[in-house]
């Protein structure tokens, strides 16, 4: 389970200075990457966290997967808070980043192994683990190469499996199908259902509307740090009166005026 209670981040950035008459002068200026945002995951639920780029959604994950510190908020991760307990709340998650680095050099067997002793799991539960994953993952064919000779999808998939090996009941996912093929993209989406079916917990991110579609039991639509609607697809569906999560998404924006800014 995750929940999130008014959750604030903020950031500065440079600004064209207008009180400036000098042509370039800028200065900084505070904003909030995500501002004020509540909800909570259940068990066995799938949440797609669904915006463009720069909504904020990198930044909100972060938070939950405990590398960012919030500027104000509450998270709860199973049953630990962060601020109380953030080391036993991070290992019921396992959280895969958008820019996740793999050492080229191993095989995604001596990775796992690698992270599996971080976790300090013993050489019985790491090997038990890999296994599993193997299967879980289908990755068999590849699992004692080196990560430099990997295909994409096999390389998301090794990235996929270096956060499952602790066992988490939590999958925190940003983007996992960014840049994939259409059968990398399934292999991933159809694990996900399977761990939500087994009662795990799934929160990711995509800008991928019609994967979104397929997969999520509930949608958060995200713009500039807010939510901008939520609901099961057929909810938002009907509650706009249209089929399509894209069109849904646009009228939104542009209702606030935000269409074709940045
Ligand atoms: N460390 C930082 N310092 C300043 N601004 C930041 C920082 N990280 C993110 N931002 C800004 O916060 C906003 C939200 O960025 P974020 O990466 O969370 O969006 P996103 O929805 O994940 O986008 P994308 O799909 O492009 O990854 C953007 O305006 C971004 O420039």
């Amino acid at each position: 389970m995750i929940k999130v209670e008014n959750l604030c981040k903020s950031f500065s950035r440079q600004v064209k200075d207008n009180s400036n008459k000098k042509k370039f002068k800028t200065k900084k200026e505070e904003f909030l990457a995500v501002n004020n945002l509540s909800f909570k995951v259940g068990e066995g639920e799938i949440i797609g966290i669904l915006g463009p780029n720069g909504a904020g959604k990198t930044t909100l994950l972060r938070m939950l997967g405990g590398i960012l510190t919030p500027s104000s908020g509450y998270i709860k991760i199973g049953n630990y808070d962060y601020e109380e307990d953030k080391n036993a709340a991070k290992k019921e998650i396992g959280y895969l980043s958008g820019n996740t680095k793999l050492y080229n050099r191993l095989s995604p067997r001596e990775l796992l192994t690698t992270f599996g002793s971080l976790y300090e799991m013993s050489k019985e539960e790491i090997e038990k683990s890999i296994d599993n994953i193997i299967e879980i993952m289908d990755m068999e064919s590849f699992i004692d190469n080196r990560i430099e000779n990997l295909s994409t999808g096999q390389t998301q998939r090794t990235s996929i499996a270096r956060c499952l090996i602790h066992n988490p009941n939590i999958y925190i996912f940003d983007e996992p199908t960014l840049g994939l093929d259409v059968i990398s993209s399934k292999s991933i989406i159809d694990f996900m259902k399977r761990e939500r079916d087994r009662g795990k917990t799934v929160l990711y991110s995509t800008h991928y509307m019609e994967e979104a579609e397929i997969l999520c039991d509930k949608i958060y639509m995200m713009h500039k740090g807010e939510f901008i609607a939520e609901g099961s697809c057929e909810e938002l569906k009907s509650k706009y009166n249209t089929n399509s999560l894209r069109d849904i998404f646009i009228n939104l924006a542009s209702e606030r005026g935000d269409l074709n800014e940045d």
